[in-house]
């Protein structure tokens, strides 16, 4: 991974940055970036040996007169203790923390009536929970007497996120968030601002909707009259074996986004690392509990959610406007 900036080298010289998920994806352009500033910084995460792979590899990038650095710390920030211990780590290796990144997170594809409370639960706590308590501790262990930045990763749920409602429930109650703390902790000098990506292509997003592939199926639901798959036996699509063949197609879900997005491709971690350091940096120094969508337009466009043709919906009040219109259709098809 190169990294590159259009920022001043040694910008962050001697600053301390905790990033969250700074292994992968989004995190690790981040992590990258901030490294090619002059950053110390300490990526954390669940998986200890992505983690140490990722360090390993990022430390290549630091050049020999530079400042920066990288530890991994293994993570979860579901749990209270382990953030905890995160936080009192960087501060005995480091001595300060200027800038927390909350980008660890993510989410499954699922329809809002088939979720488990455990898995509403496992997101809410991920995106939600889990961004609380890194600010929260960040802020009791130093930045209550040091001021310093936070920049909340969240997602494009401007109009909900059918098909990831914990996520936009989530990531909402984020955003919200970061607005009380910008007021809460401003007498001590913290900024806190949030980042909204659009659709952001990486190898370790892509993988994790790799089971979505056999959904395809299900999409195919309303086109079909019957409103159900045929089994085998009526010669018609659906088996487990057809579904097995389509297990590869699940990361097509982030090409099928690409008609939905104003700029017509995907986006990348290394375009999202650029605002993120804008955040943090001095450049930012009067911006607090705004959140910047860095989505091409995307929030503003269109949504990949289909919703079927259907007749469910309660019937209009009857009146004259609707007698107009339905006066009008008659005449219509009469023409047609
Ligand atoms: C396609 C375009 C997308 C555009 C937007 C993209 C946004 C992105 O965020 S991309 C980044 C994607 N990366 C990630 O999401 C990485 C992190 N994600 C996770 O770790 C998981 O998704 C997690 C948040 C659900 C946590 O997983 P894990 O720690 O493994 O959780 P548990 O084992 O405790 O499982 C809890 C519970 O959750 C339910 N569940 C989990 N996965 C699924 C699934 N694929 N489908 C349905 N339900 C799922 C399930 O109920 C689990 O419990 P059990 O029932 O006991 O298995
Ligand atoms: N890619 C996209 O299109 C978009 C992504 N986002 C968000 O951006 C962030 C980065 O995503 P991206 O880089 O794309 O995807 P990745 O899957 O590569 O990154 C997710 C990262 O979060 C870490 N993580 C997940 N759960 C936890 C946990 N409980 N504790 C600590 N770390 C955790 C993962 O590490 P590990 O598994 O080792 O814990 C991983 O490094 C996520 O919050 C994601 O939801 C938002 C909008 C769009």
């Amino acid at each position: 991974m190169a990294a590159r900036s259009v920022f001043r080298s040694g910008l962050f010289n001697d600053r301390v940055a905790i990033v969250t998920g700074g292994a992968t994806g989004i995190g690790k352009a981040i992590t990258a970036e901030l490294l090619h500033l002059g950053c110390r910084v300490v990526i954390a995460s669940r998986k200890a040996e992505r983690l140490e792979a990722a360090a390993g590899e990022l430390s290549q990038l630091i050049s020999p007169s530079s400042a920066a650095s990288i530890t991994a710390l293994q993570c979860n920030i579901r749990q209270e203790d382990q953030v905890r211990e995160l936080v009192a780590s960087t501060l005995r290796l480091h001595g300060r923390i200027d800038y927390l990144v909350n980008n660890g997170g993510g989410q499954f594809s699922s329809p809002a009536a088939n979720m488990k409370l455990k898995g509403w639960n496992a997101v809410i706590d991920t995106n939600l929970t889990g961004t609380f308590l890194c600010c929260r501790e960040v802020y009791r262990a130093w930045m209550k007497d040091h001021g310093g930045a936070i920049v909340n990763i969240i997602a494009d749920m401007w109009r909900g996120f059918p098909g990831m409602a914990h996520t936009g429930a989530a990531r909402a109650a984020v955003e919200n968030l970061t607005k009380s703390l910008a007021i809460e902790w401003a007498s001590s000098g913290i900024r806190i601002n949030s980042i909204a990506p659009g659709t952001i292509f990486s190898k370790t997003a892509m993988e994790n909707y790799k089971e979505l592939g056999p959904m395809i199926f299900q999409m195919a639901v309303p086109c079909i009259p019957a409103k159900r798959l045929g089994l085998p036996e009526e010669g018609t699509i659906f088996s487990k074996t057809a579904m097995e063949n389509y297990k590869e197609l699940g990361p097509m879900i982030f090409q099928m986004a690409v008609p939905c997005i104003p700029a017509k491709r995907l986006g990348f971690p290394e375009e999202i690392s650029p605002a993120v350091c804008f955040l943090l940096s001095p450049a930012a120094s009067f911006i607090s509990g705004a959140t910047l969508k860095v989505d091409a337009g995307q929030s503003l466009y269109d949504s990949v959610w289909e919703i079927p043709d259907h007749s469910s919906w309660p019937a209009p009040p009857e009146g004259e406007n609707v007698g107009a219109l339905r006066e009008l259709m008659k005449k219509l098809k009469h023409k047609l």
